[in-house]
């Protein structure tokens, strides 16, 4: 089984915590750190996000993933997709992983050039019934994670979601998150479906049903010392 990574996410607009929290995350055991941009005022958003990011990304040394996520896909900022592509495209300058939003990225004018993109798809109300739609369609960024997060009503939709990706062949790294309590499941054992990363929340969190970064580091440690039993 796949050991997963774990990222957390680091979502507040007052400053003072901010950078309090970045070297927490920092100095966790997180493997990677999610910056959410959109936790930030948006009229203040394009100003403040170069300096800050590059400020950020001089305070650490773990591997970031920079992302605006749009209110129609459960995020903060309400903007079209021709600023959103405007906004992503200068931020191509950052050697950092970039969230892009499937809904979006279908309107840009061209293809995003950056070998660290993140295609992403959320549904913070349900879970669709045609995932394989959604996973084909992602195959098409040849990003190097797709992503899917979606809101369970039931726990087979919990369970669809997990078989999805196990049976989606695709050269890129995968993750799957079913949200909320009847998902939460799918946050530590997503590995066993071939999903390559969960989020965890240290302080903040960011979605509905993130499992705290120690406890689900504790659980995912034990499921890989199983599977090497299993192994040998
Ligand atoms: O896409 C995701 C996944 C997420 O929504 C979650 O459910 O953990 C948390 C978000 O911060 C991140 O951008």
């Amino acid at each position: 089984m796949k050991k997963m990574k774990t990222i957390c996410p680091i979502f507040l607009s007052d400053t003072g915590s901010y950078w309090q929290e970045l070297q927490a995350l920092e100095d966790s055991v997180c493997d990677l750190i999610e910056i959410r941009l959109d936790a930030f005022p948006q009229e203040q958003l394009l100003h403040w996000s170069f300096p800050l990011i590059e400020k950020s990304l001089a305070a650490v040394s773990k591997p970031v993933i920079l992302t605006i996520r749009t209110k129609s896909q459960g995020g903060q900022v309400d903007i079209d997709a021709q600023t959103y592509e405007k906004w992503l495209r200068q931020m191509l300058r950052y050697d950092c992983y970039l969230d892009v939003e499937l809904e979006h990225a279908r309107q840009f004018e061209q293809p995003l050039e950056t070998d660290k993109m993140v295609i992403s798809y959320h549904d913070f109300q349900t879970t669709p019934n045609d995932l394989d739609a959604i996973w084909e369609e992602m195959d098409e960024y040849e990003a190097a994670i797709e992503k899917i997060a979606c809101m369970p009503q039931t726990t087979e939709d919990v369970t669809r979601l997990l078989i999805s990706c196990f049976d989606h062949a695709t050269s890129s790294e995968k993750l799957v998150i079913a949200m909320g309590e009847t998902g939460r499941i799918s946050r530590i054992i997503g590995g066993l479906f071939d999903s390559s990363y969960t989020f965890c929340t240290l302080s903040t969190s960011s979605a509905p049903g993130q499992v705290p970064l120690d406890q689900a580091v504790k659980y995912l440690d034990i499921l890989a010392q199983d599977a090497g039993k299993n192994e040998m």
